[in-house]
């Protein structure tokens, strides 16, 4: 029995999006979809209650970084990640591998696992693939990441082709180490940075194995947009139909509705809650940085074509105050504020290919946003 399950509802005949749902064991949901990111077994300032009124159905948290605090067994002892953080929605677990090398200085790969530093003590850390699903698997995600080598970009064609076989063997050490097949997912992660026979080479590896779903990793690394979206081009059609296309660390606007139309069904990213808490808010006519003195009397809500929580009851005025005087407040109503909207963004793309419309949506998006400005 698979626990993840993929039905592919329609393909807009505008684009190459399409509308899919998602069944795990902690719930189904639409897709196109945008996952809030909880690194640390909490998106940060939201209650589950509060991810529940936005129609948040799946988010995303980090086996880097539940290892090393607060420690996979005490998660296990609390029965698992939903329960220790009371979420009863869909989580899937990143598998550390690009944690490992966006945190830690000193790092080494060899065959068996990388060595690299705890970025918060400096002890010295191995982490393997089967290290990596024995603490997914403690976490009791709903879908757990194969272990991988994300490269930076740029990588020589030598580089890349070495490791991205390194990741399709790492892969299979995964699915080896996979304990409960029938109770969590595992998605394998193409690989092969901007080069087209490598990503194709990845997606053949690791379809072979039959994955119930597949992301694509190496993106969002610091490549040119154009790069993203050619890589996508020449990656989805060489993924299966029938499975989840997850695209890691994707989280703008334009790169949100890019990658739907080129197929692309899952997504997460911190950038939302990251620039909350930094005061910039997204809204239907581009950033709005509300710590801007221009904002102090004016007591419009963040976006006044928003139905969220906090644009309905409160003004830009006062949430500017809460943000200079580092009220807590001040960062749950801008975080409340850019998670909900993506995901209505993610909402308004799924209308959109179900009216085989995302081709027009995306002009009129780009346009309002501001995306269009030279
Ligand atoms: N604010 C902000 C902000 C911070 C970081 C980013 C970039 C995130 N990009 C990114 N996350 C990734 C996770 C990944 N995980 C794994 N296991 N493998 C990847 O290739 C991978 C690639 C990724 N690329 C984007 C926005
Ligand atoms: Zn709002």
């Amino acid at each position: 029995m698979q626990p993840i399950k993929y039905e592919l509802i329609k393909t807009c005949k505008q684009t190459g999006a399409r509308l899919g749902r998602v069944t795990t064991p902690h719930g189904s949901f639409e897709t196109p979809i945008f996952m809030p990111v909880g690194t640390l077994a909490t998106v940060k300032t939201m209650s589950p209650e509060d991810l529940h009124d936005m129609n948040a159905k799946i988010i995303l948290s980090n086996t880097y970084h539940l290892w090393l605090r607060p420690g996979e067994e005490i998660i296990r002892e609390a029965g698992g990640l939903h329960k220790f953080m009371n979420w009863d929605g869909a989580i899937l677990t990143d598998s550390g591998g690009f944690q490992v090398f966006s945190l830690s200085d000193m790092r080494e790969i060899e065959e068996e696992g990388v060595h690299f530093r705890n970025h918060l003590s400096g002890e010295k850390l191995f982490l393997t693939p089967e290290k990596a699903m024995h603490i997914q698997n403690a976490l009791s995600s709903d879908i757990m990441m194969a272990f991988d080598e994300c490269p930076p970009y740029p990588a020589s064609y030598e580089y890349m082709k070495n490791s991205v076989e390194r990741t399709s063997r790492w892969a299979e050490r995964c699915l080896q180490a996979h304990e409960r097949k029938d109770v969590q997912g595992l998605f394998g992660i193409v690989q092969g940075g901007e080069y087209e026979d490598l990503r194709k080479q990845s997606a053949a590896d690791l379809t072979s194995l039959d994955f119930p779903g597949y992301a694509v990793g190496g993106l969002s690394v610091g490549e040119p947009k154009e790069v993203m979206n050619r890589v996508l081009d020449f990656t989805t059609p060489h993924l299966p139909t029938n499975k989840p296309r997850y695209l890691m660390g994707v989280g703008s606007p334009d790169s949100l509705i890019d990658g739907a139309i080129r197929g692309i069904d899952m997504f997460d990213c911190v950038l939302p809650t990251r620039i909350a808490r930094n005061g910039t808010c997204m809204t239907s006519e581009g950033r709005l940085v509300i710590r801007n003195a221009k904002y102090a009397r004016d007591f419009r809500p963040i976006d006044e074509h928003c139905d969220c929580y906090a644009c309905k009851n409160y003004s830009r005025a006062y949430i500017r105050h809460l943000m200079k005087c580092n009220e807590t407040f001040g960062f749950r109503l801008t975080t409340y504020h850019n998670l909900y909207f993506l995901l209505k963004l993610m909402e308004q793309v799924r209308e959109a290919i179900k009216e085989d419309r995302l081709g027009d949506f995306r002009e009129a998006f780009f346009e309002q946003y501001g995306f269009n400005k030279p």
